[in-house]
């Protein structure tokens, strides 16, 4: 059963329809704690029955002037278990508690037995060990060693604040390693990155918006063991910025709480990244590049951010409507433009991978260590910068009427907006779309509803297709547009871009795509 669903069923952690769940055979799995209480390791969740502690107020115990004597179930899914421990006189366990409207957050609890029986001690050290492996299946690390990055502005100033009540919390009772340390100065976690003791950290974590991921990311690619650092060290975002693109693609959620579960359950996986080569710089992109519409709206909204994340569709559905054009000149390498063999690609891919992720079996598929094969320094650009001449290959199309040119390695942009519903961490490719800018108001506004179900790549006034790299030059003046690059403002001048297979690493909850059900694109 999936672990989500089972979050669901049990909202009421005394429900008794978890007793069903019960091994009652398996001797091993259950332990016998004082309070005449047993633990018992159920197929997705602990279950624990206790005797006798709820004092009920009914009519019949005189409003709980007299303790009624109750039995109760509750079950803790193993997803939801952070740590265990036996110290030869009680069992201790941590776990998340689901809280809020939705169950949208969760919060730390703890439950502790005595188990003064002597005799049972040895069981009780081998109970909690067999707790641990289900709670931390063999492709879950534990104990991460985890560098905290805290943006003290992200999120309006809310980061720290997020950190310090929804986060720590949870990793601390989890039993991981945090150091912490807050950014200073735009740039500093390139700084940070770069001088990374990348023995000393599994992981590290960013409380902020989708920029100091991006800045991380370059920050290892700059380290004296580039390569090897960007493997090593899983990039990871805590969503407490305004974009949290990162997080609902890794973890499906943006509450700072749910995800930090995430980063103590999700497995390491290996994320293509792409290199951007513009002017003189050369430097790397995990999310996304736009150009026309969408930057616009991502990045021309800023004084539109009491919206939340709507001033994002709505900066969109403005410019959309108002047919605004970029015109530009686009060179692809494509990989394929056929959308059937796309869509069909990744619903089998996305169903298999579900299908192991439910059953625990999930693991990366790469070795976390370089092989000798391997080379530690970065792998040169396959395809030159984009100021030599164009690679042969590419194919070159004018674009007079070019709306919106979007480009992606991740799924959903931002909350409910599934804009690249084909894309996956590790295809070795990019999934680019463009849409021209003068098509008919009423298409845009059915276009608007696609995005939110996934299904864009279905309407034919889209063109989406998947890339291994591409040249874009803008035909209108410098000051006449934006380019949003992982949601960062960059020149409106060209670039060009071109994937890097498995070059970075990160964790998820999902390995190897995005949680995005392919059967959706029918
Ligand atoms: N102390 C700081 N002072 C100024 N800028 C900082 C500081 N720390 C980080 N930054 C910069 O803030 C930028 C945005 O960060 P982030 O994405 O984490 O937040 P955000 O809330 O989503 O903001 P935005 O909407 O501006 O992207 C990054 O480019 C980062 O370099």
């Amino acid at each position: 059963m999936d672990n989500n669903n089972l979050e669901h069923h049990n909202s009421n952690p005394f429900e008794d329809s978890a007793a069903s769940d019960l091994p009652v055979s398996d001797s091993t799995a259950v332990l016998t704690v004082d309070r005449n209480a047993t633990l018992t390791l159920g197929t997705d969740a602990l279950i624990l029955l206790d005797e006798g502690l709820r004092h009920k107020r009914t009519a019949s115990n005189f409003g709980g002037l007299l303790p009624q004597l109750a039995k109760t179930t509750r079950a803790i899914p193993f997803h939801n278990i952070l740590w265990a421990a036996f110290d030869d006189v009680e069992v201790a366990i941590n776990y998340t508690k689901p809280t809020g409207r939705k169950a949208g957050s969760c919060r730390v609890e703890q439950i502790s037995y005595a188990v003064t029986d002597k005799s049972l001690h040895n069981h009780a050290k081998r109970w909690v060990e067999q707790l641990l492996n289900r709670a931390y299946p063999s492709n879950v690390m534990r104990k991460k060693r985890i560098k905290v990055l805290i943006n003290p502005f992200g999120g309006q100033g809310q980061a720290q604040k997020l950190w310090t009540t929804q986060v720590e919390p949870v990793l601390v009772a989890a039993n991981c390693q945090i150091d912490v340390e807050q950014t200073t100065y735009r740039g500093h976690a390139i700084e940070i990155a770069k001088n990374l003791d990348i023995e000393a950290y599994d992981v590290v974590a960013c409380a902020s918006g989708d920029g100091l991921p991006h800045e991380v990311f370059n920050g290892l690619a700059k380290h004296p063991s580039p390569r090897l650092a960007l493997r090593k060290i899983a990039v990871f975002q805590i969503p407490c910025g305004s974009g949290n693109a990162m997080s609902l693609n890794t973890t499906g959620t943006a509450s700072p709480s749910l995800a930090a579960l995430e980063l103590v359950k999700a497995i390491r996986a290996p994320l293509d990244l792409m290199a951007i080569s513009q002017g003189s710089e050369v430097f790397y992109s995990f999310l996304s590049q736009a150009v026309g519409i969408v930057a616009e709206s991502d990045l021309g909204t800023e004084t539109l951010r009491w919206m939340g994340s709507f001033r994002f569709t709505w900066g969109f559905l403005v410019r959309l409507v108002g047919k605004t054009i970029y015109p530009a000149e686009v060179s692809m390498l494509v990989d394929t433009k056929d959308k059937n063999e796309i869509r069909n690609a990744y619903r089998a891919t996305a169903e298999k991978i579900e299908a192991d992720r439910l059953r625990n079996v999930l693991s990366e598929s790469r070795a976390e260590v370089l092989s000798d094969q391997e080379d530690a320094q970065l792998p040169p650009l396959k395809y030159g910068t984009v100021n030599d001449d164009l690679p042969a290959g590419f194919s070159t199309e004018d674009m007079p009427n070019l709306g919106n040119f979007y480009v992606g390695n991740m799924c959903l942009m931002s909350a409910d907006l599934p804009f690249f519903s084909t894309s996956l961490p590790s295809d070795g490719r990019m999934d680019l779309l463009t849409i021209a800018g003068d098509i008919p108001s009423i298409t845009a506004l059915r276009m608007l509803t696609s995005v939110e179900e996934g299904t864009l790549i279905n309407h034919p006034e889209v063109a989406y297709q998947k890339v291994l790299a591409y040249r874009i030059k803008p035909r209108v003046a410098p000051t006449a547009g934006l380019i949003s690059i992982d949601g960062e403002s960059v020149p409106f001048e060209p670039f060009q871009a071109e994937i890097v297979p498995q070059l970075g690493t990160i964790l998820s909850k999902y390995g190897g795509y995005y949680g995005f059900d392919g059967r959706k694109l029918k």
